[in-house]
């Protein structure tokens, strides 16, 4: 079941993870290997707005609209974005599990450089702290593994999660950091993980629905 998802009440009983990351990071992608449903149906990239959940099984997976640069969409409608998503994660946070905020492995680190020299603190950044401040686990998944060269893959990924805050090597942080490929069907990290925080939640009997 597909819900458009604004406001729903924080006292409702259901538990939800929510997926956000740039837009084309991957999140849907991720989601329909797991779930074995697509989330967005002929959605054209960065004209979404609201958070879009599925129910699954009564539990709410959620793909956040995608924030920070889109091709064609303004700047203005960017920050309505981020004002969107931190209005819900603020409205809903009783009931969020997990936040899994995806980045895209190949390009972040451009990114957030690009960011750095303006002075402005990048979106995903602040994303993270914002999740942390407010106590929400957060996994930081790294899609699209398939484009890093092999060779560079420790080093790429060393310097992601020091933008983080979290010192290198990025192998002491495998219980918060997945480094996953959805084109190539591998996720497995990111799979484990998310079942290792429903036990911590007591939704043990969530994990047989998963799909991977
Ligand atoms: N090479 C590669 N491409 C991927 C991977 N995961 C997703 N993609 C591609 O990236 C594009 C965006 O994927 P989506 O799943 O729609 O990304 P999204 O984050 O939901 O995008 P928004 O809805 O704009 O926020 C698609 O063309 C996917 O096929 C990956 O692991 N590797």
């Amino acid at each position: 079941m597909i819900v458009k998802n604004d406001n729903h009440d924080s006292s409702e009983k259901l538990n939800e993870i929510i997926f956000a990351g740039r837009s084309n990071v991957g999140k849907s992608s991720i989601i329909r290997i797991i779930t074995g449903k697509k989330v967005k149906v002929g959605k054209r990239p960065g004209v979404t707005l609201k958070p879009t959940s599925i129910q699954y099984p009564d539990f709410l997976i959620t793909d956040m609209p995608g924030f920070g640069f889109m091709s064609g969409v303004k700047e203005r409608k960017q920050d309505i974005v981020k004002d969107k998503i931190i209005k819900y994660i603020e409205t809903n946070t009783s009931r969020i599990k997990l936040a899994v905020l995806v980045v895209d492995g190949s390009s972040f680190n451009e990114i957030v450089e690009r960011w750095n020299s303006r002075g402005q603190i990048p979106i995903d950044i602040e994303m993270f702290d914002f999740l942390n401040e407010i106590s929400i686990p957060v996994i930081i998944a790294i899609n699209k593994a398939d484009k890093i060269d092999p060779d560079r893959m420790d080093d790429v990924i060393d310097d992601i999660v020091e933008k983080f805050g979290l010192l290198p090597p990025w192998r002491q942080w495998i219980d918060q950091v997945a480094v996953i490929s959805a084109k190539k069907n591998a996720i497995e990290p990111l799979t484990k993980l998310i079942r290792n925080r429903l036990q911590a939640c007591g939704r043990n009997d969530l994990i047989k629905h998963l799909r991977y």
